[in-house]
């Protein structure tokens, strides 16, 4: 940054001769085909609507920074550029300068992606850097990252529990047959108000809950679920399960060592966090701790974003989240949603739950389900779905967020919202049964409304509401492999396990109080069992106490 200071305009002007340099060098992927000869069919058309959404990325409309062409954008580029230019000669640089800007890189330096997985992909423009709002800084979107695309296709899914009591056991229906489908580049919302399932349906959809009690299709390319997929999904769950003193760029270079396939070295892998963190905009805190309940660490959106990266460095083509922005402010939600746009952008599949979005976060969304206790209420473009509500005569009677609009219905809350003639007839004919707040239905009977409505809408128009995708033989192939990819070895494992486990618990370790503990006990200790006679055996076993007594107590 401070080298790209001294010139903007140098910095610029080099950076454009290495964005030239690396197109003519990497002139050929612009090609499927020149990249994967013989397999340039493979996932066709699910590569095609990738690349596709990429285009559509690259549109004003999402490319918030796209239109203010300011110095500072500039600065920013050319820095990175500048950087890569100095290490174009180490051949380090290749990969990097191709990783940020081509987003092939990884092939090319031998990272995971076989070549006839690889998407489009395509060179990155000043309309290609969004604002980072929650830094105030500017920086390249997130890289086309080549991914095996896979469409997620769910139909009718049901999950039941038994739930035992003292004397009898109740079954009780936690999801009452869910469909949908989510293709690769789209971000899918999951909204509904608390207990209404959606922890349960990301966990069923990601392969997490493989119960019997799950009833119901859950297909990947139209494949069930297999091993291959386990290296290919990943999975942010609710709680952060971080280690408090490890920093942004230990974390997330351990989880590469672990997770990265033993393909890659140990420098591929660090670069690949470097890139990581570089891609979710934590190179500023990189070097801080995570910090937890007593020690002061990153903030929550970073701590977020580093829950995203322990899971995007694996390249998953289907990602998981769950409520990735529960407990930030508007800003930085927008900011990890547009994170995840990004991430959709290269070819992946998001689906994430959300609870109460701001209206611009909601409108970000390309697909929304809306979940009230366990069935469907609404699948569909996010931005159709006040229409369909309306259509069914819920429609909102003041200015509302969508978002909250939509929540109200799903609790069966009907204040500020009109009522449908039909259900307005079904109250007063069931008045004298039922109870109506404030001269509204109740709950209940909205519930039943709604999901009566969408059961007719979706018996109607399934075929429109679904939008099948015509798969090739080889994504379909692929994802049926029983191949699962390990990331290291047991001995690997069990090494950096170990090296993450001292060094989570170094401030316990080697902390002054702990060493002075050691020392004193060890001292005293030592002046009580002083010269103490070891022909007795009596004398013996007063030492081999000593020794039990230091071995269980550290
Ligand atoms: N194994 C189980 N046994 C009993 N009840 C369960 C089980 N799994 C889920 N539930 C119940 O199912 C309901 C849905 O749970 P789930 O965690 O999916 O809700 P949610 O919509 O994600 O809620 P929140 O937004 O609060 O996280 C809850 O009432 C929960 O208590």
């Amino acid at each position: 940054m401070e080298k790209s200071s001294n010139s903007t305009t140098l910095g610029r002007t080099k950076s454009d001769q290495l964005l030239e340099t690396l197109a003519a060098v990497f002139k050929s992927p612009t090609s499927q085909s020149d990249l994967a000869p013989g397999t340039s069919d493979s996932g066709g058309t699910l590569s095609r609507k990738s690349s596709r959404r990429l285009v559509v990325g690259a549109s004003p409309a999402r490319s918030s920074g796209g239109g203010s062409r300011n110095a500072h954008i500039r600065k920013a580029r050319s820095a990175q550029m500048k950087l890569d230019l100095e290490e174009l000669s180490s051949g380090a640089a290749l990969s990097r300068a191709s990783s940020a800007s081509l987003g092939f890189s990884f092939s090319f330096t031998g990272f995971t992606v076989p070549p006839d997985e690889i998407a489009d992909s395509k060179l990155f423009s000043d309309d290609d850097i969004p604002e980072d709002i929650e830094a105030g800084i500017c920086r390249p979107k997130f890289q086309a990252e080549p991914t095996l695309p896979i469409y997620l296709k769910f139909r009718e899914v049901s999950y039941k529990v038994v739930i035992k009591g003292m004397t009898s056991s109740e079954e009780r229906d936690i999801l009452n047959g869910i469909s949908g489908d989510v293709s690769p580049g789209e971000v899918v919302a999951l909204m509904g108000p608390s207990g209404s399932g959606k922890t349960t349906l990301l966990n069923i959809l990601g392969g997490r809950l493989t119960h019997s009690a799950v009833a119901g299709s859950v297909t990947y390319n139209d494949q069930p679920y297999s091993k291959f997929l386990k290296s290919r999904i990943g999975f942010v769950t609710q709680d952060d399960v971080l280690f408090p003193h490890l920093t942004v760029k230990e974390t997330l270079t351990y989880a590469a060592l672990l997770r990265l396939p033993l393909t890659l070295t140990k420098q591929q892998k660090e670069k690949r966090a470097l890139d990581v963190i570089y891609e979710l905009g934590l190179d500023r805190c990189q070097d801080t701790m995570i910090g937890g309940s007593f020690v002061r660490g990153v903030s929550g959106g970073e701590r977020k974003r580093v829950c995203i990266g322990n899971e995007i460095i694996i390249n998953p083509s289907l990602l998981f989240l769950d409520e990735p922005t529960s407990g930030l402010d508007s800003t930085t939600a927008l900011r990890t949603v547009q994170t995840l746009q990004d991430i959709a952008e290269t070819g992946k599949t998001v689906l994430t739950t959300i609870h109460q979005p701001s209206s611009r976060l909601f409108h970000k969304f390309d697909k929304l389900i809306v979940l009230g206790k366990g069935s469907l209420l609404y699948f569909g473009k996010a931005s159709e779905a006040t229409d369909y509500f309306s259509s069914i005569g819920c429609s909102p009677l003041i200015a509302m967020n969508p978002a909250e609009f939509l929540l109200d219905l799903a609790n069966g809350n009907l204040n500020d919202i009109s009522v449908p003639p039909e259900l307005e007839d079904r109250v007063q004919m069931e008045n004298s049964e039922t109870e109506t707040r404030n001269g509204k239905p109740p709950p209940q009977v909205v519930h039943e409304y709604l999901v009566e409505a969408y059961e007719l809408r979706f018996s109607e128009n399934e075929n429109k509401l679904m939008d099948p995708l015509h798969l090739d033989e080889e994504p379909k192939l692929k994802v049926l492999s029983s191949k699962r990819q390990w990331g290291a070895s047991w001995w690997q494992q069990y090494c950096i396990l170990f090296i993450r486990g001292i060094k989570e618990r170094r401030h316990d370790y080697f902390s002054w109080l702990r060493i002075t503990q050691v020392l004193s006990t060890a001292i005293i200790l030592g002046l009580l069992w002083w010269q103490s006679d070891s022909k007795t055996s009596r004398g013996r076993q007063d030492q081999v106490y000593i020794y039990i007594h230091h071995l269980f107590h550290y």
